[in-house]
């Protein structure tokens, strides 16, 4: 167990693992697995969450109950959240009364990695190490993305852990077509095949020994490449160019047949959509989780606990027109004559994901 026979003051540096990877990949999806895996083997992680919009879902969908949960709210953390901020939150981590083995901080879906790594490396405590890269592949959406977006091309270039997730989505043919790509973009990367973003944690703690070899790999930047590189914001830019979210909040329950609706056919522009949401109907006054990605829609139902039931919805995409969103899911709000809808809740029922 790391750390456990180590007295304080030899305690080794904390390693910093950036989970990267688009809108939607499986980033969060990763986090709750080593949350849950590396929790069972009694390692303590530390989590820093970051959302692109003003809700920060994430961090809801983060199991709630770690003790080093730090959320960074307020848009993109590669350029919003100022280097004292992460640096005060990753000391505040590393501080010897929080016992942390390992930070996993998750970038939002249109962060910059190397910004990301640049702030770690750039921490001056040196109870924090940068623990190398994870990125997260879509391997239903990788072949558009790259097409509409080169600079993610760069981004696997710098991994150090290439996850080709949500293969249960496309063929083993296709599968191997992007695996191929993968392993062009990082020859030296190693990738992992996943469905639900599962991989053994070990592989991600362990990466930092990997990473801090002086011993450059070939198509990879080395740490110091990639502190060096201080001007270019080229790639930084493309990424967020015209990227906006679109928040939705409401204390009033929603129809279930419109927002199903508004999952599945999301308006134009609108890769991203996820939140929580609130039907008030009888048998179903779960907490509903709802993910949309670029079409793709899936639900999880869950308990509100002693939450105050509402819905609270994030929509992210380019060109999008904030006022259509926000009109279409006012509209959804639930009406007196939805009740006679009564087969309704069966349209959002059939993206439930056990
Ligand atoms: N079919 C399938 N769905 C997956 C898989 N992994 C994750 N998902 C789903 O994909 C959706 C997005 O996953 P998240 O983990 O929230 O993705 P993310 O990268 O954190 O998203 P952003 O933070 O918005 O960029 C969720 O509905 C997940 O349940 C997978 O292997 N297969």
């Amino acid at each position: 167990m790391p750390g456990v026979s180590a007295s304080r003051s030899a305690r080794p540096p904390v390693p910093v693992i950036v989970v990267a990877g688009f809108l939607g990949s499986g980033k969060t999806t990763l986090l709750n697995h080593l949350l849950r895996t590396a929790g069972a083997t009694g390692t303590r992680l530390g989590v820093l969450v970051n959302d692109f919009g003003s809700v920060n879902i994430d961090a809801l969908l983060v199991s709630a109950q770690v003790d080093g949960a730090v959320s960074l709210s307020n848009g993109c953390m590669c350029c919003t959240v100022d280097a004292d901020g992460l640096a005060d939150a990753l000391t505040s981590l590393v501080r010897p009364g929080a016992k942390i083995d390992a930070i996993v901080i998750e970038a939002s879906g249109i962060a910059e990695p190397k910004s990301l790594i640049r702030m770690v490396t750039a921490v001056a405590d040196p109870r924090v190490r940068y623990g190398g890269l994870v990125y997260v592949v879509d391997a239903a959406h990788i072949h558009t993305l790259r097409e509409e977006h080169p600079e993610v091309d760069a981004h696997m270039a710098i991994a150090d852990l290439i996850l080709v997730n949500k293969a249960d989505l496309i063929s083993d043919s296709d599968l191997r077509a992007v695996e191929e790509v993968v392993a062009q973009m990082n020859p030296t990367a190693a990738a992992l095949v996943t469905r639900e973003a599962r991989v053994d944690p070990a592989l991600l703690f362990d990466i930092d020994e990997a990473t801090a070899d002086d011993e450059p790999r070939s198509g990879q930047l080395t740490l110091d490449e990639l502190l060096l590189e201080e001007h270019d914001h080229s790639d930084h830019q493309h990424l967020h160019a015209g990227y906006e979210a679109v928040t939705f909040r409401s204390d009033e329950p929603l129809d279930p047949r419109r927002l199903a609706r508004f999952l599945e056919r999301p308006p134009s522009g609108c890769f991203r959509i996820k939140g929580i949401v609130h039907f008030d109907l009888p048998r179903y006054r779960q907490k509903f989780v709802v993910h949309g990605v670029g079409g793709f829609v899936r639900v999880e139902r869950e308990s509100w606990e002693s939450e105050t039931p509402s819905t609270e919805l994030v929509a992210i995409g380019r060109g999008l027109d904030p006022d259509a969103v926000r009109a279409e899911l006012q509209a959804a709000i639930a009406r007196p004559e939805d009740a006679a809808d009564e087969h309704g809740i069966l349209s959002v029922l059939r993206h439930v994901h056990a």
